[in-house]
């Protein structure tokens, strides 16, 4: 659905060169919703406004369904646009206007007629929850139904992709919760392609299904969700995921070090004893020393820290019915 090939992006401030972005190259499928996560000055918002072109990359190729937008004049770059909403961290919504009239802009702007108008915004305030406010103004809503407005109104002209900068980053966590799930239900229902930037892990572990990590202008990790949060590669990755899991203190003793394993347990495999089964016939003994369970957007996941005590045959041969069993086992 988006394939960006060797996107690069300097911006010159008096004799100063920066390089926002380099050679990032990036593909989304179709209705999927993908994260790119990083810290502040990373290159996330410059890599999110080059998908619509908001932000012309110096050099690279971006394509969306099909079309490359790079190569195309203004004008039909400007109806391309249409088919890609947009909502933002601080929701730039027209304060004179109310929450209808806000929704109903982009769809005045392409001179739709007015029965249509009045049929898409009730359509529209009630998946965005907002029949009760549709008198109000911008000044008398919370940050939350700001955000639904703004969602509201990034869909009225029926877009095929969402895009989302920080769009959670300025809402307390209940809200924060609220608004990705009307994403998640707008991605179900529509089959939308999502992708979102943010700095917080939670915002990936909730919703995304895959996610890039940028670092310095460049993606230093992607991959689906799941792979990429329970076997971080890059150091940057690691500190993200830290965000939401607590970093575990290991004994320090080399001999006790080499009978310290991680566990992982991913999808049906979290809720079997499978551990407990694997020493039974071994006969090793084990003690916990950190544990999660949790979900990755729909897909539950475990992880132990152990301590395996016995004889050395015995815990190899436990390590081998662990990873029989399908747990992905690290030895620490
Ligand atoms: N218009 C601009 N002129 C000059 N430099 C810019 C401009 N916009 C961004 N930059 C620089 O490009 C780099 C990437 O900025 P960008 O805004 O994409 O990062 P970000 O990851 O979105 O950061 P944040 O989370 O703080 O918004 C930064 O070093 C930033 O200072």
């Amino acid at each position: 659905m988006i394939r960006l090939e060797g996107i690069t992006k300097q911006y010159h401030t008096g004799s100063k060169q920066v390089d926002a972005l380099s050679g990032v190259d990036l593909t989304v499928a179709r209705g999927e919703i993908f994260g790119v996560i990083g810290h502040s000055g990373a290159g996330k918002s410059t890599l999110l406004r080059s998908i619509n072109l908001l932000e012309r990359p110096s050099g690279g190729r971006v394509f969306v369904d099909g079309k490359e937008l790079t190569a195309l004049g203004a004008k039909q770059l400007q109806s391309e646009r249409r088919r890609i909403g947009m909502i933002f961290q601080h929701f730039h919504l027209l304060s004179s206007a109310t929450v209808a009239d806000n929704i109903a802009f982009p769809l005045k702007l392409v001179k739709t007629p007015k029965a249509e108008i009045e049929r898409k915004v009730s359509e529209l305030l009630s998946l965005t929850g907002l029949e009760d406010h549709r008198h109000k103004y911008p000044s008398q809503l919370s940050g939350g139904q700001k955000q639904r407005v703004g969602i509201a109104r990034a869909l009225a002209n029926d877009p095929q992709v969402l895009l989302c900068d920080e769009a959670t980053s300025a809402l307390d966590p209940q809200t924060t919760n609220s608004i990705l799930n009307l994403l998640l239900d707008i991605n179900r229902r529509f089959g939308l392609t999502i992708v979102l930037i943010t700095h917080e892990m939670h915002v990936i572990r909730s919703i995304c299904d895959r996610v890039a990590v940028i670092h310095g202008g460049r993606l230093v990790e992607q991959g689906p969700v799941t792979e990429v949060f329970l076997k971080p590669q890059h150091p940057v990755t690691r500190e993200f995921i830290e965000q939401v899991t607590d970093p575990v203190e290991l004994p320090s003793s080399g001999d006790e070090a080499a009978r310290l394993l991680r566990l992982t347990f991913l999808g049906d495999s979290t809720y079997e004893p499978i551990l407990s089964r694997a020493v039974q016939s071994t006969g090793v003994t084990f003690s916990i020393l950190q544990g999660t369970i949790s979900k990755l957007k729909d897909t539950p996941y475990g992880q132990l820290v152990v301590k395996l005590e016995g004889d050395g045959e015995a815990v190899k041969q436990t390590i081998e019915t662990l990873r029989a069993n399908g747990l992905d086992v690290e030895v620490l």
